[in-house]
């Protein structure tokens, strides 16, 4: 049977990138992505946006939701101080698997746990299982209409503390209506849009940063 889009982006990233060399991970796949397949990853324009906040937050421990290949993981995960960590949720097991070699090809398997299920079944577990207290940083880029219900629980589950920021993808396209209206009406949280374009398209697209206010 025909490969997915996935496993030739994965192929594509040992053709082309260097083990070990995350950059060059980055690139192989912005340069994949733009010339021969469109692939839902945040990219290299807003990609730029999510580095400047990883890197003026330098979270201990951030959560990404929504892995898809990757790509976001190795980003975030090359930014990290040593010793701080980055969980990644993944709910389709396939993405995963490919998720997990682009992780290890860009060598930083060590900095990132892939946690396999749906996020509003793994976040209730976050304290209990794997030892988190509360989340330094959140990058929000899986299904659109679990932005909202998933931050809520993260709320619930006192994940948040005074300061964490919320960096939530695909605010305009495909739109995250109820997220946005929330995070910018809630007198918790301070928010800011950052207009971007639709990941290797000339369409609007942003991000929003939200800080939480405890
Ligand atoms: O739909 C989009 N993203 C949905 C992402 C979903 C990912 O999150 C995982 N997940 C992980 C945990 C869960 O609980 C649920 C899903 C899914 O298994 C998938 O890997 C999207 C679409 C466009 N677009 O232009 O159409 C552009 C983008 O940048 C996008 O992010
Ligand atoms: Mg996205």
């Amino acid at each position: 049977t025909r490969s997915t889009r996935p496993q030739r982006l994965l192929t594509h990233v040992k053709q082309r990138a260097r083990r070990g060399d995350a950059q060059s991970v980055i690139t192989t796949i912005d340069d994949y992505c733009r010339a021969r397949e469109w692939a839902m990853n945040v990219g290299d324009e807003k990609g730029s946006i999510l580095d400047q906040v990883v890197c003026e937050v330098s979270p201990d421990v951030a959560l990404e939701l929504g892995t898809y290949c990757g790509y976001s993981s190795v980003r975030i995960a090359r930014l990290l101080p040593p010793g701080a960590r980055l969980l990644t949720v993944e709910f389709n097991h396939d993405y995963a698997t490919i998720a997990r070699e682009v992780i290890d090809w860009a060598g930083l398997q060590d900095r990132v746990q892939l946690l396999e299920g749906a996020s509003g079944d793994l976040i209730p577990q976050l304290r209990q299982k794997h030892g988190i207290e509360t989340l330094d940083f959140i990058f929000l880029d899986h299904w659109k209409d679990r932005y909202l219900p998933d931050t809520r629980l993260l709320e619930d589950c006192s994940l948040l503390r005074r300061g964490t920021v919320l960096l939530a993808d695909n605010v305009i396209c495909p739109g995250t209506p109820d997220y946005l209206e929330y995070v910018r009406s809630s007198p918790r949280y301070q928010s800011q849009y950052f207009s971007s374009h639709l990941e290797y398209t000339r369409a609007e697209d942003g991000l929003e940063k939200s800080v939480f206010l405890g």
